[in-house]
Protein backbone atom coordinates (compact mmCIF):
# COMPACT_ATOMS: atom_id res chain seq x y z
CA UNK A 1 0.00 0.00 0.00
CA UNK A 2 1.15 3.42 -0.70
CA UNK A 3 0.92 6.34 1.52
CA UNK A 4 0.82 10.47 -0.13
CA UNK A 5 3.18 12.25 0.72
CA UNK A 6 2.39 14.73 3.41
CA UNK A 7 3.26 18.44 2.16
CA UNK A 8 6.37 18.43 4.66
CA UNK A 9 7.59 15.83 2.50
CA UNK A 10 6.98 17.19 -0.68
CA UNK A 11 8.87 20.28 0.57
CA UNK A 12 12.12 18.12 1.97
CA UNK A 13 12.21 16.42 -1.72
CA UNK A 14 11.48 20.10 -3.11
CA UNK A 15 14.10 21.35 -1.58
CA UNK A 16 17.01 18.09 -1.89
CA UNK A 17 16.35 18.19 -5.58
CA UNK A 18 16.36 22.20 -6.04
CA UNK A 19 20.22 21.95 -4.25
CA UNK A 20 21.09 18.52 -5.58
CA UNK A 21 24.57 19.47 -8.23
CA UNK A 22 23.61 20.37 -11.65
CA UNK A 23 24.39 17.81 -14.17
CA UNK A 24 28.11 18.16 -15.24
CA UNK A 25 28.84 20.68 -12.32
CA UNK A 26 32.19 19.91 -11.91
CA UNK A 27 33.06 18.66 -15.59
CA UNK A 28 34.92 20.92 -17.91
CA UNK A 29 32.98 20.14 -21.28
CA UNK A 30 28.99 19.69 -20.83
CA UNK A 31 27.10 18.78 -23.12
CA UNK A 32 23.03 18.17 -22.15
CA UNK A 33 20.47 17.11 -24.39
CA UNK A 34 22.72 18.72 -27.63
CA UNK A 35 20.77 18.73 -30.91
CA UNK A 36 21.44 20.07 -33.77
CA UNK A 37 19.08 19.91 -36.77
CA UNK A 38 20.23 21.23 -40.02
CA UNK A 39 18.02 22.20 -43.00
CA UNK A 40 18.83 21.57 -46.52
CA UNK A 41 15.96 22.04 -49.35
CA UNK A 42 13.31 21.94 -46.82
CA UNK A 43 14.80 18.15 -45.89
CA UNK A 44 15.84 17.79 -41.76
CA UNK A 45 18.62 16.15 -40.61
CA UNK A 46 19.55 15.39 -36.99
CA UNK A 47 23.10 15.18 -36.49
CA UNK A 48 22.87 15.31 -32.91
CA UNK A 49 19.77 14.00 -31.07
CA UNK A 50 19.98 14.37 -27.58
CA UNK A 51 23.58 13.83 -26.71
CA UNK A 52 25.29 13.85 -23.47
CA UNK A 53 28.94 14.17 -22.63
CA UNK A 54 30.76 14.72 -19.75
CA UNK A 55 34.62 15.70 -20.09
CA UNK A 56 36.62 16.25 -16.84
CA UNK A 57 39.65 19.13 -16.27
CA UNK A 58 42.93 17.16 -17.40
CA UNK A 59 41.21 14.04 -19.55
CA UNK A 60 42.55 13.11 -22.32
CA UNK A 61 40.03 11.14 -24.14
CA UNK A 62 38.94 9.96 -27.93
CA UNK A 63 35.53 9.77 -29.45
CA UNK A 64 34.42 7.38 -31.82
CA UNK A 65 31.18 6.37 -34.29
CA UNK A 66 30.66 5.69 -37.76
CA UNK A 67 30.82 7.90 -40.99
CA UNK A 68 27.94 10.50 -40.38
CA UNK A 69 27.50 9.70 -36.51
CA UNK A 70 27.97 13.46 -35.62
CA UNK A 71 31.73 13.42 -34.68
CA UNK A 72 32.11 16.27 -36.72
CA UNK A 73 29.25 18.38 -35.76
CA UNK A 74 29.63 17.98 -32.17
CA UNK A 75 33.64 19.20 -32.40
CA UNK A 76 32.51 22.01 -34.32
CA UNK A 77 29.96 23.15 -32.13
CA UNK A 78 32.64 22.69 -29.26
CA UNK A 79 35.27 24.27 -31.58
CA UNK A 80 33.06 27.71 -31.23
CA UNK A 81 32.25 27.21 -35.44
CA UNK A 82 28.92 26.09 -34.96
CA UNK A 83 25.70 26.46 -32.90
CA UNK A 84 23.57 23.76 -31.35
CA UNK A 85 19.94 24.10 -32.52
CA UNK A 86 18.53 23.02 -28.61
CA UNK A 87 20.72 21.14 -25.10
CA UNK A 88 23.24 22.69 -23.14
CA UNK A 89 27.14 23.11 -23.95
CA UNK A 90 29.61 24.38 -22.02
CA UNK A 91 32.77 24.84 -21.90
CA UNK A 92 35.36 26.16 -19.37
CA UNK A 93 32.49 27.96 -18.30
CA UNK A 94 31.38 29.25 -21.34
CA UNK A 95 27.88 28.73 -22.49
CA UNK A 96 28.41 27.85 -26.03
CA UNK A 97 24.87 28.60 -27.04
CA UNK A 98 24.85 32.40 -25.20
CA UNK A 99 27.77 34.04 -26.78
CA UNK A 100 28.21 37.21 -28.30
CA UNK A 101 30.10 37.00 -31.73
CA UNK A 102 32.76 39.35 -29.87
CA UNK A 103 32.91 36.26 -26.83
CA UNK A 104 33.18 33.50 -29.54
CA UNK A 105 36.14 35.16 -31.16
CA UNK A 106 37.40 35.39 -27.80
CA UNK A 107 36.61 31.60 -27.00
CA UNK A 108 38.08 30.21 -30.45
CA UNK A 109 41.16 32.47 -29.79
CA UNK A 110 42.46 31.52 -25.60
CA UNK A 111 39.89 28.68 -24.48
CA UNK A 112 40.19 26.03 -27.40
CA UNK A 113 42.57 25.34 -29.86
CA UNK A 114 42.18 22.70 -32.51
CA UNK A 115 43.65 20.42 -34.80
CA UNK A 116 42.09 19.37 -38.09
CA UNK A 117 43.00 16.19 -40.55
CA UNK A 118 43.79 18.16 -43.61
CA UNK A 119 47.61 19.41 -42.78
CA UNK A 120 47.20 21.94 -45.07
CA UNK A 121 44.43 23.11 -43.13
CA UNK A 122 46.56 23.98 -39.88
CA UNK A 123 48.79 26.26 -41.27
CA UNK A 124 49.49 29.01 -42.65
CA UNK A 125 52.02 28.09 -45.88
CA UNK A 126 54.16 31.26 -46.05
CA UNK A 127 55.05 31.33 -42.99
CA UNK A 128 57.94 29.11 -40.66
CA UNK A 129 57.02 27.22 -38.06
CA UNK A 130 57.72 29.37 -35.18
CA UNK A 131 55.85 32.27 -37.29
CA UNK A 132 52.94 30.09 -37.38
CA UNK A 133 53.10 29.20 -33.63
CA UNK A 134 53.40 33.51 -32.59
CA UNK A 135 51.26 34.04 -34.87
CA UNK A 136 47.87 33.05 -32.76
CA UNK A 137 49.61 34.85 -29.63
CA UNK A 138 49.82 37.79 -31.53
CA UNK A 139 46.32 38.11 -32.51
CA UNK A 140 45.52 37.52 -29.34
CA UNK A 141 47.21 39.94 -27.31
CA UNK A 142 48.56 43.89 -28.19
CA UNK A 143 51.65 43.08 -29.04
CA UNK A 144 54.58 45.02 -27.69
CA UNK A 145 58.10 44.31 -28.05
CA UNK A 146 58.50 42.23 -24.53
CA UNK A 147 55.50 40.79 -25.54
CA UNK A 148 57.17 39.84 -29.09
CA UNK A 149 60.27 38.16 -27.22
CA UNK A 150 58.07 36.13 -24.33
CA UNK A 151 55.55 34.95 -27.48
CA UNK A 152 59.42 33.92 -29.39
CA UNK A 153 60.42 31.88 -26.02
CA UNK A 154 57.01 30.49 -25.70
CA UNK A 155 56.79 29.14 -29.58
CA UNK A 156 60.69 27.93 -28.89
CA UNK A 157 59.48 25.83 -25.98
CA UNK A 158 56.72 24.52 -27.72
CA UNK A 159 58.94 23.20 -30.51
CA UNK A 160 61.52 21.46 -28.21
CA UNK A 161 58.52 19.80 -25.90
CA UNK A 162 57.33 18.20 -29.32
CA UNK A 163 59.90 17.24 -30.25
CA UNK A 164 60.25 19.58 -33.49
CA UNK A 165 62.91 22.15 -32.70
CA UNK A 166 64.81 21.56 -35.79
CA UNK A 167 61.53 22.57 -38.16
CA UNK A 168 61.44 26.36 -36.54
CA UNK A 169 62.88 28.24 -39.52
CA UNK A 170 61.39 25.47 -42.04
CA UNK A 171 58.15 26.44 -44.17
CA UNK A 172 55.32 23.88 -43.98
CA UNK A 173 56.70 22.25 -47.78
CA UNK A 174 60.02 22.03 -45.90
CA UNK A 175 58.08 19.24 -43.34
CA UNK A 176 57.20 15.90 -43.46
CA UNK A 177 53.35 15.30 -42.77
CA UNK A 178 53.77 14.43 -39.36
CA UNK A 179 55.79 17.12 -38.37
CA UNK A 180 53.56 19.46 -39.94
CA UNK A 181 50.91 18.10 -37.63
CA UNK A 182 52.93 18.68 -34.36
CA UNK A 183 53.79 22.16 -35.64
CA UNK A 184 49.86 22.28 -35.80
CA UNK A 185 49.55 20.99 -32.30
CA UNK A 186 51.97 23.47 -31.10
CA UNK A 187 50.01 26.56 -32.45
CA UNK A 188 46.80 25.02 -31.06
CA UNK A 189 48.69 25.12 -27.81
CA UNK A 190 50.24 28.40 -28.05
CA UNK A 191 47.44 30.40 -26.12
CA UNK A 192 47.52 27.75 -23.73
CA UNK A 193 43.65 26.65 -24.18
CA UNK A 194 41.94 24.68 -21.38
CA UNK A 195 41.01 22.20 -24.39
CA UNK A 196 42.38 20.49 -27.24
CA UNK A 197 40.61 19.51 -29.86
CA UNK A 198 41.03 17.57 -32.73
CA UNK A 199 39.42 15.96 -35.65
CA UNK A 200 40.80 13.16 -37.05
CA UNK A 201 44.24 13.76 -36.83
CA UNK A 202 46.29 10.81 -37.91
CA UNK A 203 43.69 10.73 -40.88
CA UNK A 204 46.41 11.32 -43.20
CA UNK A 205 49.36 9.94 -42.01
CA UNK A 206 50.89 6.19 -41.87
CA UNK A 207 50.93 4.33 -38.26
CA UNK A 208 54.34 5.38 -37.67
CA UNK A 209 53.88 8.98 -38.13
CA UNK A 210 50.29 8.87 -36.40
CA UNK A 211 51.99 7.09 -32.64
CA UNK A 212 54.76 10.30 -33.07
CA UNK A 213 51.53 12.44 -33.25
CA UNK A 214 49.51 10.79 -30.85
CA UNK A 215 52.64 11.08 -28.45
CA UNK A 216 52.84 15.21 -29.14
CA UNK A 217 49.27 15.38 -27.70
CA UNK A 218 50.28 12.44 -24.70
CA UNK A 219 52.82 14.81 -23.92
CA UNK A 220 50.71 18.01 -24.08
CA UNK A 221 48.11 16.28 -21.64
CA UNK A 222 50.61 14.72 -19.80
CA UNK A 223 53.38 18.22 -19.34
CA UNK A 224 50.81 21.14 -19.96
CA UNK A 225 47.63 19.91 -18.30
CA UNK A 226 45.61 20.67 -21.37
CA UNK A 227 42.64 18.86 -22.02
CA UNK A 228 41.97 16.87 -24.86
CA UNK A 229 39.54 15.52 -26.82
CA UNK A 230 40.19 13.55 -30.13
CA UNK A 231 37.84 12.48 -32.85
CA UNK A 232 39.53 9.15 -34.28
CA UNK A 233 38.93 6.07 -36.82
CA UNK A 234 42.65 4.83 -35.48
CA UNK A 235 41.83 1.92 -33.43
CA UNK A 236 45.30 2.61 -32.55
CA UNK A 237 45.00 5.91 -31.11
CA UNK A 238 41.42 4.97 -29.49
CA UNK A 239 42.82 1.99 -27.76
CA UNK A 240 45.81 4.35 -26.14
CA UNK A 241 43.45 6.30 -24.31
CA UNK A 242 41.87 6.47 -21.28
CA UNK A 243 38.12 6.74 -22.02
CA UNK A 244 37.06 6.33 -25.54
CA UNK A 245 33.37 7.26 -26.17
CA UNK A 246 31.61 5.52 -28.89
CA UNK A 247 28.62 8.57 -30.66
CA UNK A 248 26.15 6.10 -32.77
CA UNK A 249 23.05 8.07 -34.33
CA UNK A 250 23.81 11.61 -32.97
CA UNK A 251 24.12 10.16 -29.10
CA UNK A 252 26.82 9.22 -26.79
CA UNK A 253 26.21 5.04 -26.67
CA UNK A 254 29.38 3.24 -25.47
CA UNK A 255 32.25 4.12 -23.46
CA UNK A 256 35.37 1.73 -22.75
CA UNK A 257 37.43 2.82 -20.28
CA UNK A 258 40.98 1.45 -19.29
CA UNK A 259 43.15 1.17 -16.74
CA UNK A 260 46.64 -0.49 -15.77
CA UNK A 261 46.92 -3.53 -13.50
CA UNK A 262 49.88 -5.05 -11.90
CA UNK A 263 50.11 -8.22 -11.30
CA UNK A 264 50.93 -9.02 -7.34
CA UNK A 265 53.19 -11.52 -7.66
CA UNK A 266 55.10 -11.26 -11.09
CA UNK A 267 54.53 -7.20 -11.15
CA UNK A 268 53.90 -7.33 -15.01
CA UNK A 269 51.51 -4.74 -15.42
CA UNK A 270 48.73 -5.09 -18.35
CA UNK A 271 45.64 -2.85 -19.68
CA UNK A 272 42.42 -3.47 -18.62
CA UNK A 273 39.18 -2.65 -21.13
CA UNK A 274 35.50 -2.71 -20.02
CA UNK A 275 32.96 -1.53 -21.99
CA UNK A 276 30.05 0.73 -20.22
CA UNK A 277 26.64 1.61 -21.73
CA UNK A 278 25.79 5.24 -21.03
CA UNK A 279 22.83 5.59 -19.12
CA UNK A 280 20.71 9.11 -19.32
CA UNK A 281 19.02 10.93 -16.87
CA UNK A 282 15.75 9.56 -17.57
CA UNK A 283 16.84 6.10 -17.08
CA UNK A 284 17.44 5.12 -20.73
CA UNK A 285 19.99 2.80 -21.80
CA UNK A 286 21.10 2.06 -25.08
CA UNK A 287 22.39 -2.10 -25.46
CA UNK A 288 25.31 -2.44 -27.90
CA UNK A 289 23.45 -3.75 -31.44
CA UNK A 290 25.65 -6.92 -31.26
CA UNK A 291 24.58 -7.63 -27.91
CA UNK A 292 21.28 -7.26 -28.85
CA UNK A 293 21.59 -9.09 -32.25
CA UNK A 294 23.22 -12.26 -30.66
CA UNK A 295 20.31 -13.08 -28.47
CA UNK A 296 18.05 -12.17 -30.87
CA UNK A 297 16.19 -9.43 -28.32
CA UNK A 298 13.63 -6.38 -30.42
CA UNK A 299 11.53 -4.24 -29.32
CA UNK A 300 10.81 -5.77 -25.84
CA UNK A 301 13.19 -7.13 -22.87
CA UNK A 302 12.20 -8.85 -19.37
CA UNK A 303 14.30 -6.83 -16.85
CA UNK A 304 15.22 -8.54 -13.43
CA UNK A 305 15.98 -6.23 -10.56
CA UNK A 306 18.99 -8.12 -8.66
CA UNK A 307 20.24 -7.12 -5.59
CA UNK A 308 23.62 -5.86 -7.35
CA UNK A 309 22.40 -5.64 -10.62
CA UNK A 310 19.78 -5.59 -13.10
CA UNK A 311 18.99 -8.71 -15.53
CA UNK A 312 17.62 -8.32 -19.12
CA UNK A 313 16.69 -11.24 -21.34
CA UNK A 314 15.20 -11.73 -24.41
CA UNK A 315 11.31 -11.79 -23.97
CA UNK A 316 9.88 -14.93 -22.99
CA UNK A 317 5.84 -13.64 -22.57
CA UNK A 318 5.03 -15.97 -25.37
CA UNK A 319 6.20 -18.82 -23.72
CA UNK A 320 4.16 -17.55 -20.12
N1 LIG B 1 26.18 21.45 -42.89
C1 LIG B 1 25.40 20.39 -42.98
N2 LIG B 1 24.22 20.43 -43.65
C2 LIG B 1 23.41 19.35 -43.73
N3 LIG B 1 23.68 18.16 -43.14
C3 LIG B 1 24.84 18.05 -42.46
C4 LIG B 1 25.76 19.14 -42.35
N4 LIG B 1 26.82 18.72 -41.60
C5 LIG B 1 26.59 17.44 -41.28
N5 LIG B 1 25.40 17.04 -41.78
C6 LIG B 1 24.79 15.70 -41.61
O1 LIG B 1 24.77 15.41 -40.22
C7 LIG B 1 25.09 14.05 -39.98
C8 LIG B 1 26.33 13.97 -39.09
O2 LIG B 1 27.46 14.43 -39.81
P1 LIG B 1 28.93 14.55 -39.19
O3 LIG B 1 29.80 15.19 -40.23
O4 LIG B 1 28.86 15.21 -37.88
O5 LIG B 1 29.32 13.01 -39.01
P2 LIG B 1 30.74 12.36 -38.66
O6 LIG B 1 30.48 11.34 -37.60
O7 LIG B 1 31.74 13.41 -38.37
O8 LIG B 1 31.10 11.62 -40.02
P3 LIG B 1 32.57 11.37 -40.68
O9 LIG B 1 33.25 10.36 -39.81
O10 LIG B 1 32.23 10.84 -42.04
O11 LIG B 1 33.28 12.70 -40.72
C9 LIG B 1 25.29 13.41 -41.35
O12 LIG B 1 24.06 12.81 -41.72
C10 LIG B 1 25.61 14.59 -42.25
O13 LIG B 1 25.19 14.34 -43.56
Amino acid sequence: MTTNPTLADLTTRAATARNAPTYGHDALITCDRLVRIFTTDGIEVQALQGLDLLVRDGELMALVGASGSGKSTLMNILAGLDTPTAGAARVADHDLLAMTPKDRLAYRRRTVGFVWQQTARNLLPYLTAAQNITLPMQLATRTTRKARKAQTERALELLELLDIADCRDRHPNQMSGGQQQRVAIAVALANSPAVLLADEPTGELDSHTAEQIFAAFRTANEHLGTTIVIVTHDQAVASEVRRTVAIRDGRTSTEVLRRSEVDATTGHETVVAREYAMLDRAGRLQLPAEYTETLGMRDRVALELEPDHIGVWPDDSDRA
